[in-house]
């Protein structure tokens, strides 16, 4: 027994010992800094305790009710969550406890089996569903985690993902364990540190990540908040006790000039075979370390990949304005004509009436980015992209494409001027000023008029049957696309919902043209009503679609139209805006965030700042759905 204590007297005091050395290049880095766990989670807590972090536990306030349908991903739903957790806190401590911290921590766990997000269960019930659902599956955990930085107003957030198997569970068995007790407070249900432990077949990834805090992952943000490379304490990389790195620096080697056998920038190593830094050399050497990396980077393999992200986007302009071009002169069109769907490249520049030399380099050029392929000697053939590249077919997205290079191209080269001033560039890259765009500038001319509508046109069609297909509309019998120009997408909610008359309202000089687009089997549910959604009164409907509409307006003219819907609305009528929704962090996608840089009085929003706006008309967001395609949409219900 005396022997037994000992060890158990001693045991602790030496893994502290080991701990704290081994942790405290990243760990020490928050030593004197009031750190704060926002979060009641026994575990969270001693996960980081054993570290040696010395923190305050204030668990957060914020109710867990994040509409789980504004998310893409689990991994976002949870972000969000860690991140409004930790946010409340750092908010309420000020004015509650009257003292700012230093950084705060948030974290959330989620399991995802079935497309489903589970969390914590409500009752047994609830327990015994989620754990029913996961017997002899893999689910994933996912645990999203959000560090304040009060004073910088900084969130740095991130997640990891677990994968997790159950072994197949009788019903007997999941009675027993919900009985337990230990269900209750646990995401998923269970709890894999403990009796949880008996119903996993694997877990692939982090375990602690499970447990509810992804420590490793933590320490190698802290690492790089708190040693960004290149910085002058950055070099005290060393290993996390679970020997896995915590640092980005490449492992040390002996800078060329230094003797054999000299100390590197870790310093000499210790007694147990760990590089400590010293005091005397950790900060000369830390200027060998940064120039080292820095000079290095592109050799890592993470240096790599960013090198060629950097080259990517050098290229980016280079590649789009290929495309482009190789769409204007027609080439695609070319090889699809010809009789064998291949050309040598003198006879593509026949065709397009073009010199050999540069058709060949473009032609190399659309190979290289994936745009047509070489079958043999100097012949090219049409490649998968072909159906959308041709200037006409189904899913022709050429319109689009040369309304991207006639007028996006022309302001994007304006694009610094725009930043610096925050407005569009239209007068400087057209040479014409235009206070109301649609009318001074997509309408103003036929060839114009004809190239937007064709750009409209191409986006309807080739994202319209997944925007109409996203919700069941089978109770509604009519519905009104404001704004739908070619009539494109009413056309393909008429197709997709066979009860549905579609009426399309648009400017008269958009309805005037809009005969140019009708399909050769046009449904005759479909019909066109000209006026202007802003001033004159709108058709009756069930169902009011606003494809690509809102993001064009500021918020509040966005107001006025949705004031008009909503008194166009009886109750159960609904709104169907379909848009690109940015991400709720607003860091993506990057498509919507690019397309806002030339936009004029217009904004991107996220599925719920849509859902906001329309709540404030009296509409509740009943689905959203993000289609992977062009546009995503959100359904919201007249209340
Ligand atoms: O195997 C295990 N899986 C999960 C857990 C624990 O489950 C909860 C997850 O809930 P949440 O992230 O919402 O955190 P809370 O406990 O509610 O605390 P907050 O105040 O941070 O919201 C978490 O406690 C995990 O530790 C487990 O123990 N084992």
């Amino acid at each position: 027994v005396t022997t037994w204590h000992y060890h158990r007297a001693t045991e602790p005091a030496t893994v502290h010992t080991v701990t704290m050395v081994l942790m405290n290049p990243v760990i020490s880095k928050l030593t004197g800094k009031l750190v704060v766990l926002a979060s009641a989670s026994p575990r969270r807590l001693e996960i980081l305790t054993n570290v040696g972090l010395r923190f305050e536990v204030v668990p957060s306030w914020f109710k867990e009710t994040l509409d789980k349908r504004l998310f893409k991903t689990p991994h976002e739903y949870a972000v969000e969550t860690a991140k409004q957790k930790a946010l409340e806190v750092a908010k309420r401590m000020p004015f509650k406890h009257l003292k700012t911290p230093d950084i705060v921590i948030g974290a959330d766990t989620v399991v995802t089996v079935d497309g489903l997000i589970l969390e914590k269960p409500v009752d047994k019930q609830d327990a015994y569903r989620m754990l029913s659902r996961l017997s002899g599956k893999e689910h994933s955990v996912f645990t999203g985690v959000a560090i304040i930085l009060c004073h910088e107003k900084e969130v740095i957030d991130f997640y990891e993902e677990t994968k997790v198997k159950f072994a197949d569970l009788s019903d007997d068995l999941l009675w027993e364990y919900i009985n337990s007790g230990e269900p209750m407070d646990k995401a998923g249900g269970y709890g894999i540190q403990a009796l949880g432990g008996m119903l996993v077949e694997y877990v692939h990834g982090d375990f602690l990540n499970v447990v509810g805090f992804p420590l490793n992952q933590f320490c190698k943000k802290l690492g790089l908040i708190f040693s960004p490379p290149g910085s002058l304490t950055h070099n005290s990389a060393q290993t996390s006790p679970q020997g896995s790195p915590v640092d980005t620096v490449p492992p040390a080697e002996p800078a060329a000039s230094s003797p054999p056998g000299s100390p590197t920038h870790n310093g000499p190593p210790d007694s147990q075979g760990q590089n400590i830094p010293s005091a005397s050399t950790a900060h000369v050497s830390t200027h060998v370390n940064a120039l080292k990396y820095n000079v290095r980077e592109n050799e890592t393999e993470d240096g790599k990949e960013k090198l060629s992200k950097m080259i990517e986007l050098m290229d980016g302009f280079k590649a789009s304005k290929v495309l482009f071009t190789a769409s204007k002169l027609h080439v695609f069109d070319v090889l699809r004509s010809s009789k064998t769907g291949e050309l040598q490249a003198e006879d593509v520049a026949q065709e397009i009436k073009a010199s050999m030399k540069g058709t060949e380099r473009l032609l190399e050029a659309c190979v290289s980015l994936g745009l047509l392929q070489r079958t043999g000697k100097g012949i090219l053939s049409q490649f998968l992209t072909l159906h959308f590249l041709l200037s006409d077919g189904p899913l022709s997205l050429q319109g689009y494409i040369q309304h991207c290079n006639e007028l996006v191209w022309p302001l994007f080269t304006h694009l610094e001027t725009a930043v610096r001033e925050g407005t569009n560039q239209h007068e400087k890259a057209f040479g014409k000023s235009s206070d109301n765009l649609f009318q001074d500038a997509y309408y103003s001319r036929h060839e114009v008029k004809l190239r937007f509508m064709k750009a409209m046109h191409s986006i309807a069609k080739v994202s319209g049957r997944d925007v109409a297909t996203a919700f069941d509309l089978s109770k509604y019998k009519t519905a009104c696309d404001l704004g739908g120009c070619t009539g494109a997408m009413a056309y393909e909610f008429a197709k997709a919902h066979p009860g549905l008359s579609v009426t399309m309202f648009d400017l008269p000089e958009v309805i005037e043209m809009s005969g140019h687009f009708r399909p050769h089997d046009a449904d005759d549910r479909v019909s066109f009503v000209a006026g202007d959604f802003f001033k004159d009164e709108l058709p009756k409907a069930d169902v009011y679609i606003l494809a690509r509409i809102l993001h064009d307006w500021s918020d509040e003219k966005v107001h006025i139209l949705l004031s008009k819907i909503a008194k166009a609305c009886n109750p159960g009528c609904c709104v169907l805006v379909s848009e690109i929704f940015l991400d709720e962090d607003r860091k993506g996608p990057s498509r919507g965030l690019l397309q806002a840089l030339s936009m004029t009085e217009g904004r991107q929003r996220s599925a719920s700042e849509y859902s906001l706006l329309l709540k404030s008309h009296g509409f509740t967001t009943a689905q959203v759905k993000h289609t992977h395609n062009l546009l995503d949409a959100i359904l919201c219900v007249a209340e």
